[in-house]
């Protein structure tokens, strides 16, 4: 055996750790002592140990969910439970399916120690590589660290059929990290299903969901399949999921819940097994504190989170993006393929990029349209990107503040963000309501905040207003 094999724990009784970490303080065991239930599933993103030891009755939350997201996320992890007997049935169907052993309590530490080490040999045997997978690199371009870690998550997510749940500004390439993770999952050769909430007429996304029964409502002249049945054994991608109306949030809960639906005006449940990829660019904690968004949907969907930074967080990445869609769109458009000079693709790197990726993405295209010479010279580049208006590098106020940012931290400055998210936030506040005329509906309309929000942080940045 190579590197130490590593068991993680999970007990609330300090006493029972103790032994236990004792008891596998061995050259070929590496142990970590987890204290609550609701901490191990972040950890098992992480770092995943090659055996999990667990108790199952523990406060807060239940080590029998635990269990059974554990298995949805990791169903190859061996598990070992501790339990006394009269709970071991409903241990066994929690984890069914799952590597699975009992350590009856109370336990002897040579017990333990015995069935640790063949958890270990078991799981080895069987292990897959948890780095990226292989080919992503071309999919998915990014060098930068904040993409390294988006390739980790792929990684560690591969062969699982947890919920996932992709944050990040519009274009910064969320369907295709969706993509990626269904391609590398065990149902990649199943379908792939992708919804956007904001790009269909809210009465009609049930019926794109669920799909409906001839006659349900006019105009539905046959029965028709919806998004969850053309994904069974598949995965669904919603985008846009902060927009998904509460009727429907609330059908969609109720489907993750049970696995079956009905179709819009049907009698007859629909079972799917559909895994469910999320995404947004909205702060959905904000969105459940304003009573836009259910609290227990967020939660059921909340368990894995990736994020996507924006393009501007990740500059070292733009030359490879801009020569790969140049390639792309060359191939696209049967023409040669243009080439940035240094200067073009220098400024290209210090650009806003507001569209991010995508904004790139079609920047190329245009490029390969228009730019007259096979070489790319800052002079060809589209206008409102040559001299910095939308999105353009001068008079744009991140460079100022990237500016601040950089004195500030050369005069000694910490916690910067106390410093300047406050001025930031009271900045967009004094300009929307300026534009409302001081209506604060109308202004955390404009913010993209909901009222509450607003309220709440006029309470704090600027009590003299807080009052109606
Ligand atoms: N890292 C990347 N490498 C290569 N292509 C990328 C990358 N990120 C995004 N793209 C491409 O950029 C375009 C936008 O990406 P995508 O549609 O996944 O963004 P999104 O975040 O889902 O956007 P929206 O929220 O607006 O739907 C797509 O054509 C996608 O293929």
């Amino acid at each position: 055996m190579s590197e130490a094999a590593r068991v993680m724990i999970v007990d609330d009784d300090r006493a029972i750790r103790w032994v236990l970490e004792r008891a596998l303080a061995q050259p070929d065991l590496e142990v970590e002592c987890v204290e609550r239930a609701d901490r191990v599933l972040p950890r098992l993103l992480e770092e995943p140990p090659d055996v999990l030891v667990t108790d199952i009755r523990m406060p807060g939350i239940d080590g029998l969910d635990l269990m059974a997201r554990v298995r949805e996320a990791h169903p190859d992890l061996p598990v070992i439970v501790m339990t006394a007997h009269s709970d071991l049935d409903s241990a066994v169907a929690s984890y069914q399916g799952g590597a699975f052993e009992y350590l009856p309590k109370p336990f002897d530490v040579d017990e333990a120690l015995a069935l640790v080490r063949r958890a270990v040999a078991h799981a080895r045997e069987r292990q897959r590589p948890v780095t990226p997978p292989e080919g992503l690199e071309t999919e998915i371009i990014g060098e930068a660290p904040a993409m390294q870690e988006v390739f980790r998550a792929i990684g560690r997510l591969a062969q699982s059929h947890i919920t996932v749940l992709i944050n990040g500004e519009s274009g910064t390439g969320k369907e295709r990290v969706a993509q990626a993770l269904h391609q590398h999952s065990p149902r990649g050769s199943r379908p792939f299903i992708a919804l956007n909430m904001a790009a269909i007429p809210r009465d009609l996304i049930e019926s794109e969901l669920f799909g409906h029964e001839k006659g349900a409502f006019t105009g539905a002249t046959a029965q028709r399949q919806g998004r969850f049945e053309q994904a069974d054994g598949g995965t669904l991608f919603l985008d846009e999921i902060g927009d998904m109306p509460a009727e429907t949030q609330t059908r969609l809960l109720r489907v993750l819940a049970d696995g079956e639906f009905y179709r819009v005006g049907g009698h007859t449940p629909v079972k799917v097994d559909v895994r469910i990829i999320a995404a947004t660019h909205q702060h959905l904690e904000e969105l459940v504190d304003d009573g836009r968004f259910r609290e227990d949907l967020f939660h059921r969907l909340n368990v894995i989170r990736i994020h996507l930074p924006k393009l501007a967080d990740r500059r070292e990445d733009i030359p490879r993006l801009a020569r790969h869609f140049l390639a792309e769109a060359a191939k696209e458009l049967a023409t040669d393929v243009k080439v940035l000079t240094e200067e073009a693709e220098e400024h290209l790197t210090r650009l806003a990029w507001p569209g991010n990726v995508r904004q790139l993405e079609n920047t190329c295209r245009w490029l390969t349209v228009m730019a007259s010479g096979r070489e790319v010279l800052v002079e060809d580049l589209p206008p409102e990107l040559r001299d910095g208006e939308g999105g353009g590098a001068s008079g744009d106020w991140r460079l100022a503040f990237r500016d601040w940012a950089d004195r500030a931290l050369a005069a000694g400055h910490t916690h910067l963000l106390e410093e300047a998210v406050p001025d930031f936030e009271k900045i967009l506040i004094e300009t929307a309501l300026k534009h409302t005329g001081g209506r604060k509906g109308e202004a955390a309309e404009l913010l993209g905040w909901g009222r509450n929000t607003l309220t709440r942080k006029l309470k704090t940045l600027m009590p003299e207003m807080a009052e109606d």
